[in-house]
């Protein structure tokens, strides 16, 4: 008799007709207007979120296409989970992931997923897989639909991932794009524009290979008016482009997409723009409720994008602005950000204190909000916008300036150790992390050494992210004073000072800080996904082959380094093993808030953190 074991999710083991293709950027369209050009097609302005379901003006136009085959092109951080959610969700959906990165599509084929998010791992197993004899049995929150069956005793794989673009694009219905859009490094508006070459490059591969009548979805983050700047043509045929743009976070994306506080669609107005967004509602319709599926006009959904991310962000600095001044008035940030957040009118979320934002998308979206500030010439917007990322490198430079100063200004001889790569917890991605603006600041201080040490991120990963990044001269094996530890209490043994860079739980000796109440309840909640099965219902990951490269790094990888990553992430340090074995006086630097000062003063340590006075301060 089979027995129900519960399966825990958040546990890791668990148009216009003509002949050109023409794509063209903002930045570099010869046709591209700073003024927004009224269109004849703008009657699909909202007064408030409204339904796609209530959308068509009769029942025959509402009936949206059927989906039977998906495509998104880009196997990254957003693509491979979204894809994975939406295949869970649609199991008569065949859902292909497809990248240009072929060393990256295996990784998506074996057991070696490129990235880690808690939870992502059974959806890939149950949906790249299938399962043998198992009922999933999901259970949504009550007003949440699914089209999961808790009766169907196998489950077909309708998960792909391919380096075919050209074919699995001939075969969708609905290409999504989801290739990288960071910031323009050179030319015309290098440094804030955003850069389109791949996005571009896409746009060419599905005009040239998408059947007619398939709806192209622009899932990356684009600068506005894209869906008609880079209109995708091919003499005869017409592709109707959406925006879909995606709001997961890193760290909490499979619970993001799970239970979406909204999905945005934006579409033209006309009966095939509905058509079309009807379609693509019709895909998360399967699990969202209607009410959260939004749509607006295609422009309002890209620029409702990068605002969101850039409100965010500003409130982030707005409490690093704050924290500045609670370090130098005996004010602690936490209770200021406890006091305000108790009124609803500004909320308790998104007020952390610490070293700043990092990540891919912050940073990039506010300077492409800079940018189209300033081709709109509105430079006082632009300037508006851009304190918000002047003010998260006023505090990363304050961190490591305080460090120094804990340290009698100088790091000559001294070992340092920096407690996190990733650029926030529960995350493998170590994009525009702090940590390595912080390592990087450190290194020209001249230490006799800067340990690093991750829970997440594999030690080849990080050694090669210093090395492009700080250079390669950087690392010790190279001469330079980086070295990477698997293990923390070797990163921390010897050590002069302990910098707390990302808010791993592993480093708390606490439950959490007042301001840390960044995600919405729901969110962080357990989804109730179970498997009922005998054994391993699952069907078996496929076998690497002999030689394959991440097995190689895995077997080299020490003991503590190849457990369970659930684990790592989530079991404590002992800060008194690490203070005796640490240097005196026994600095730690908490960037992130994630230390009850006084139980770590008790064990001995001087404790300097972000938004308090500290012994080194005046007031
Ligand atoms: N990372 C995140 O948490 C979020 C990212 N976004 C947005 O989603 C988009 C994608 O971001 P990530 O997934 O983080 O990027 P990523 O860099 O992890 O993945 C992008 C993938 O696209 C592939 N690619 C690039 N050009 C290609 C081409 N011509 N053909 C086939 N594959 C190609 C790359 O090889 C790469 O694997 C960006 O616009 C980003 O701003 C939006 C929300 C959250
Ligand atoms: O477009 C994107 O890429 C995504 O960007 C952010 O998600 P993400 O960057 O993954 O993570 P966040 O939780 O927003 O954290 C961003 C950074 O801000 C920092 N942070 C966050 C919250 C806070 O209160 N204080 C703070 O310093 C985090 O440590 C992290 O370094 C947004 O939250 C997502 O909605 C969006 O989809």
């Amino acid at each position: 008799m089979a027995s129900l074991q519960p399966f825990m999710i958040d546990g890791d083991d668990l148009p216009t007709l003509d002949d050109s293709t023409a794509p063209t950027t903002p930045d570099g369209s010869s046709s591209f207007s700073p003024e927004l050009r009224p269109q004849a097609d703008l009657g699909f302005l909202n007064p408030g979120p409204l339904a796609v379901t209530a959308r068509p003006r009769d029942a025959a136009a509402a009936a949206p296409p059927p989906v039977r085959n998906i495509c998104f092109i880009g196997a990254g951080f957003v693509g491979g989970p979204t894809a994975a959610v939406i295949a869970l969700h649609n199991p008569d959906v065949r859902v292909s992931v497809v990248d240009r990165d072929e060393k990256r599509i295996r990784r998506w084929n074996s057991k070696h997923p490129p990235i880690y998010e808690p939870g992502l791992n059974k959806i890939l197993r149950v949906t790249r897989d299938g399962s043998r004899e198992s009922l999933c049995d999901f259970k949504p929150p009550a007003g949440w639909e699914t089209r999961l069956s808790p009766s169907s005793k196998t489950r077909n794989p309708n998960l792909v991932f391919s380096s075919d673009v050209a074919r699995s694009v001939a075969q969708a219905d609905i290409v999504m794009v989801a290739v990288n859009t960071p910031t323009k490094r050179r030319g015309n508006g290098g440094g804030s524009a955003t850069d389109m070459a791949a996005f571009e490059a896409v746009t060419a591969t599905v005009a040239e290979h998408a059947r007619p009548g398939a709806i192209i979805v622009e899932k990356s983050t684009v600068p506005c008016r894209t869906s008609q700047l880079l209109a995708i043509h091919r003499p005869g045929v017409h592709f109707e482009i959406l925006s879909n743009p995606e709001f997961l976070s890193a760290g909490t994306a499979i619970n993001d997409l799970l239970y979406a506080n909204r999905i945005l669609i934006g579409a033209r107005n006309t009966e095939s723009g509905r058509r079309a967004a009807s379609a693509l509602a019709s895909v998360y319709a399967s699990w969202i409720p209607p009410e959260r599926i939004i749509t607006t006009n295609c422009f309002s959904s890209e620029l409702a994008k990068l605002v969101a991310n850039a409100m965010l962000a500003q409130r982030i600095s707005s409490m690093n602005s704050i924290a500045a001044i609670c370090e130098k008035t005996g004010a602690d940030v936490d209770e200021v950000a406890g006091a305000i957040g108790a009124d609803p009118r500004i909320g308790s979320k998104f007020l952390r204190a610490g070293i700043g934002f990092g990540g891919s998308c912050f940073k990039k979206d506010i300077l492409s909000l800079v940018y189209l500030a300033e081709t709109l010439v509105l430079p006082e917007v632009a300037q508006y916008w851009r304190a918000v990322v002047d003010m998260n490198e006023f505090a990363r430079n304050r961190f490591v300036t305080r460090a120094v100063k804990c340290l009698n200004n100088t790091l000559t001889g001294k070992k340092v150790t920096v407690l996190g790569f990733a650029f926030k917890k529960n995350t493998n991605d170590t994009r525009e992390s702090p940590a390595l603006d912080i390592i990087r600041a450190l290194e020209e201080e001249g230490p006799a050494e800067i340990a690093v040490y991750d829970p997440l991120c594999p030690p080849t990963q990080m050694s090669e992210e210093i090395g492009r990044f700080a250079g390669n001269g950087a690392l010790q094996s190279n001469g330079g004073s980086v070295v990477v530890y698997s293990d923390v209490y070797a990163a921390c043994r010897g050590t002069n000072a302990v910098l707390i860079t990302t808010e791993f739980d592993e480093f708390k000796n606490r439950a959490g800080r007042s301001g840390d109440q960044s995600r919405p309840l729901e969110s962080t909640q357990t989804p109730s996904m179970r498997l009922a099965h005998a054994e391993d219902p699952l069907c078996p990951i496929p076998p690497c082959s002999d030689d394959c490269p991440d097995c190689q790094v895995e077997a080299s990888s020490t003991l503590s380094f190849t457990s369970n990553p659930e684990q790592r992430r989530t079991t404590k340090m002992d800060w008194t093993k690490v203070y005796y074995h640490m240097r005196r006086p026994q600095w730690v630097l908490d960037g992130r808030g994630v230390l009850e000062i006084e139980s770590m003063e008790r064990i001995g340590f001087r404790v300097e953190s972000v938004g308090r006075c500290g012994a080194n301060q005046e007031v």
